[in-house]
């Protein structure tokens, strides 16, 4: 079980007092009030210390008390800065680090008692027929750097890859067999792939735009492949450089030559709300694209939001459409955040049963050939959803915030996941306590 979604035992929790005297222990409480007896003194639970030095040491004294398992937490990650582990409370987090062994204690709490029951009881009543268990597919190697200007090296990217799948994802997608022409970044592909072709606990999907690249990566090991059409005629010319029409055409043949070799094909519809030459899409087309990918074979359409501009209010009658027509189980949902409206759509599309969410580790991402097409949903985003919610996922959050702490120092720049850059600074933050 992944340690974020592993609650600590009843008996290890501290209870909401012990945290709320905690905080009111935290340096900026550690202040002389107006109505304190002395200069410098600071109160807790009818405690006093006279200066900091004896705040200090009773601050560890009532840390020792009230959270007996920091110091054995301390003990099995010192040294250890890729072992960082952070630890849900049901609705309380507590972040332990080894960079910086911390405790976080949010500024609001919103209850003491809080376990998965609760929040699933509670999520039932509320958002009826969300799912128990969610799979997420990472598409941060594909999807997330094919955008990049400057060409990630191969052994980073493969070192993503690893670090990823051992953060508890089950499908990472890795690559494209595209033309390198189109999509220079990933001209590697089948050097990447035949570095993790052997991984084992994952799956790791490449993109295939026709035979040629599809008989490129079974050569590279490729296990299970993906196939994209549009929903947008002028995406799709933009794109893979043909009509809706042909792309299918091509599609075909792909699903047959996979099926005759059992690989599995997945498959995607792009502009599924909005492209960024035509606009709105109407959902029956997306319906009509999703069906025929279906038909073809494919074991799961994805549906993406390629430009990020749906809203609940777009995205639940594409959703409707589409379901009209393809089983809910075959149905996965991609969503850029350009709008930010990602993680709404996400919970609405769990609402309308679907369980299966791409998404990109950091928020890295964009598709050359969709101006203005920003990074995908983040991934260390969607699982802090989704524990919130109580909904497993078997993904361990603190892996994965290293995995994108990892790529976000390679690219130079600030990780793209509100989550990943919220929980880094409270850990740095609580460090300093
Ligand atoms: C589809 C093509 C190949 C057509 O490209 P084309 O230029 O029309 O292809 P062509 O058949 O005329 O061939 C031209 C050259 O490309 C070569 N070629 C042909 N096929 C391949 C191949 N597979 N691998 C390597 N090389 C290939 C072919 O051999 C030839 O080489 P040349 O004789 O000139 O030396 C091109 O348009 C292409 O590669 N497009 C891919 C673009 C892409 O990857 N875009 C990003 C995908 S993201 C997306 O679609 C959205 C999604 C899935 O993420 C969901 C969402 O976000 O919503």
């Amino acid at each position: 079980m992944s340690s974020l979604e592993e609650p600590l035992g009843l008996d290890k929790l501290p209870s909401l007092s012990n945290i709320d005297m905690l905080q009111r222990f935290s340096s900026s409480a550690c202040r002389p009030r107006v109505n304190d007896s002395g200069m410098g003194n600071c109160w807790i639970e009818g405690r006093s210390c006279s200066s900091s030095n004896s705040c200090n040491e009773d601050y560890e004294e009532y840390t020792r008390e009230a959270f007996p398992c920091k110091r054995q937490t301390r003990n099995m990650f010192q040294g250890d800065c890729l072992t960082r582990r952070t630890s849900s409370l049901g609705r309380n987090h507590i972040v332990h680090g080894s960079v910086c062994d911390s405790l976080y204690l949010p500024d609001h709490q919103y209850g003491s008692q809080c376990n998965d029951n609760d929040i699933r009881n509670i999520t039932n009543k509320f958002l009826k027929g969300i799912p128990k268990f969610v799979k997420i597919v990472e598409v941060g190697p594909r999807d997330g750097l094919q955008n990049e200007k400057n060409i990630v090296p191969t052994a980073i990217k493969v070192e993503l890859i690893h670090r990823l799948v051992s953060s508890g994802l089950t499908v990472v997608e890795a690559t494209s067999f595209v033309s390198p022409k189109w999509v220079p970044q990933l001209s590697d592909a089948r050097d990447v792939m035949e570095a993790v072709r052997n991984v084992e606990g994952s799956s790791l999907p490449v993109l295939t735009p026709n035979l040629k690249g599809f008989e490129a990566a079974v050569a590279a090991g490729a296990k299970v492949v993906a196939i994209f059409a549009s929903a947008s005629e002028s995406f799709s010319k933009s794109n893979i450089n043909c009509s809706i029409e042909e792309s299918l055409a091509r599609y075909r043949a792909v699903a047959l030559a996979a099926k005759k070799l059992s690989i599995p094909v997945r498959g995607y519809v792009s502009c599924v709300v909005g492209c960024p030459v035509e606009g709105p899409i109407p959902p029956a087309k997306v319906a009509y694209v999703a069906k025929e990918l279906y038909d073809m074979g494919c074991f799961e359409i994805s549906l993406g939001d390629t430009i990020g501009v749906g809203t609940p209010g777009t995205v639940i009658p594409m959703l409707d459409a589409v379901m009209a027509v393809v089983p809910v189980e075959k149905l996965a949902v991609h969503f850029h955040d350009t709008y930010g409206q990602s993680l709404p759509n996400i919970l609405v599309s769990l609402q309308m049963g679907i369980s299966t969410v791409d998404s990109s580790v950091a928020g890295l991402g964009g598709c050359p050939y969709a101006k203005g097409a920003s990074g995908n949903v983040a991934t260390e985003d969607v699982v802090y959803m989704l524990n919130g919610l109580g909904v497993k996922t078997n993904v361990d959050l603190g892996k994965l915030m290293l995995a994108g702490e990892f790529i976000s120092k390679h690219l130079g720049r600030p990780s793209g996941s509100k989550t990943a850059i919220a929980l880094s600074r409270v850990t740095a933050d609580a460090s300093k306590i």
